[in-house]
């Protein structure tokens, strides 16, 4: 091992690996994120593109308390599981954490993940955790992009962050976004510095064009394509506009949303048609759903039919049931449930997620669903307290997990069967281990929602025990 000490400063007394220092280590396996873990001198060590049973030499970047991240220089041993990644830019570009790991590989490692956050919170090794249900083809499966551009030397670039940073990466061949999504990022990158409209910059707050926002039906072939832009007025509107509907024929949807504030978030509040349809339609089986610029819609529409028919295969509805969609967003799950059952109460915190549930349910001709705006902790909470005694409740909570509150109320009210749908294995396996006190777990089901990153989703049944 040899070493390159280079910022003697920031390392704390009780720990030995120093940053610049470059070390060789076996990696033993992948951690959350995806990246290789393994120790050197007792210390935990993370590298990003190393996977187990590999020996790699890395040059160590950060050091705190507890780890110590390094970069991968070498790979002295190389794993069988290692495949070359398709994507040119993908050990620059912040989106994809594990196309060098063979795909069936990442599905088991998905499920290990799973099964770890349970054993970790629960306690219990023997819970029903099936193997993950992949892609057949992993790629080309995103619905949406988002891509801030930016103007390097001259020239509009569009991408995404290289990891950490703010440096962007073009990522206009991107392997996991759908053929037309590349096209339209190249075709408008390249009308915008053609037309020389001003391109946002970040630290000055000034310049326009922000960010492309291209979305496709994949059921309906409708596309969208919103440019998000500091302010209303957008220089050569018009030519920009004519040029983008000569140059992709195939726009269904031109908008414009104005994002006038210093953040980091996407959107702003206003949003306008500059040509097109204000909202496109895409179907999801019997479902159909209009989608504004700013309405959540799952990703992967292929992976996503797959996660509601294992929901609704856990809710086992008859046609008498009453079912709660807690943390419904735009109707999916609700919607996908209602036809199977007595009636639907959906429930989301977003005012325009629930005005999109309501119309995507008067245009799928559902009459059984309702839906509420409010926090699921407030409105199933207070109702549950009233009496009201759901049969099935499905919660798809953000990656935060479920609120303390909404669990001690469900225990409470005890619907024969919760179905949890979540992204995080460990806040699921935190909020099914306090269900444990009156429920079983029957299933836990990972999907592979998200080929070649380290996110996995998952469908939970609990049952309850007298049931
Ligand atoms: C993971 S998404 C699920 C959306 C939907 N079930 C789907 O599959 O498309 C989580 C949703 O929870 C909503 N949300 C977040 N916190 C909430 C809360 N405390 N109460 C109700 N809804 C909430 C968000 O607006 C978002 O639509």
């Amino acid at each position: 091992m040899t070493k390159q000490p280079q910022n003697k400063t920031s390392v704390p007394s009780t720990i030995r690996l120093q940053v610049g220092q470059v070390v060789t280590m076996d990696v033993n396996r992948l951690g959350i994120n995806g990246e290789g873990i393994g120790y050197v001198e007792r210390q935990v060590v993370f590298v990003d593109g190393a996977l187990p049973g590999e020996k790699v030499t890395a040059r160590i970047t950060h050091v705190e308390p507890k780890f110590a991240r390094a970069k991968l220089l070498r790979i002295v041993k190389e794993s069988e599981q290692r495949v070359k990644p398709p994507c040119p830019v993908y050990e620059h570009c912040g989106g994809c954490s594990l196309q060098h790991l063979d795909y069936q590989a990442q599905l088991e490692w998905k499920r290990e993940l799973v099964r770890e956050s349970f054993a970790r919170y629960t306690g219990r090794s023997d819970l029903p955790i099936q193997p993950t249900i992949g892609m057949d083809h992993p790629w080309e499966y995103r619905n949406k992009a988002q891509l801030p551009v930016a103007l390097v030397g001259g020239k509009v670039l569009a991408g995404l962050y290289a990891p950490g940073s703010h440096k962007l990466v073009d990522t206009s061949a991107c392997a996991i976004q759908h053929p037309t999504t590349n096209e339209i990022m190249r075709v408008v990158r390249d009308t915008l510095e053609e037309l020389k409209i001003p391109i946002y910059h970040e630290k000055k707050h000034s310049g326009i064009v922000r960010t492309i926002v291209p979305r496709i039906g994949f059921e309906t072939g409708e596309v969208q394509l919103t440019l998000v832009t500091r302010t209303e007025e957008l220089p050569k509107k018009k030519e920009l506009v004519e040029r983008l509907r000569d140059r992709l024929p195939y726009l269904t949807s031109i908008m414009q949303n104005i994002n006038p504030a210093k953040t980091s978030l996407i959107f702003g509040d206003k949003t306008i048609l500059l040509w097109g349809k204000e909202r496109i339609e895409e179907r999801l089986g019997e479902v159909r759903f209009a989608l504004s610029p700013r309405a959540f819609f799952q990703l992967n529409p292929e992976q996503t039919a797959k996660l509601y028919n294992l929901v609704a295969e856990a809710a086992s509805l008859t046609g008498e049931e009453t079912v709660v969609d807690a943390y419904c967003g735009v109707g999916t799950i609700g919607l996908w449930l209602a036809p199977k059952a007595k009636e639907v109460l959906g429930i989301d915190v977003i005012p325009e997620a629930i005005e999109d549930a309501r119309e995507n349910a008067v245009r799928s001709g559902i009459r059984n669903a309702r839906f509420e705006v409010g926090l699921a902790e407030k409105i199933l909470v207070d109702r549950l307290k009233k009496g009201f005694r759901p049969d099935v409740v499905v919660v798809d909570p953000p990656r935060t997990g479920c609120d303390q509150s909404l669990l001690r109320a469900m225990l409470k009210a005890s619907p024969a069967r919760i179905v949890y749908v979540s992204c995080n294995p460990s806040t699921l396996a935190k909020d099914c281990n306090i269900l444990l006190e009156k429920y079983e777990i029957e299933n836990i089901q990972p999907v592979d929602l998200f080929p070649q990153t380290a996110h996995v989703e998952c469908c939970t049944l609990l049952v309850r025990k007298d049931k």
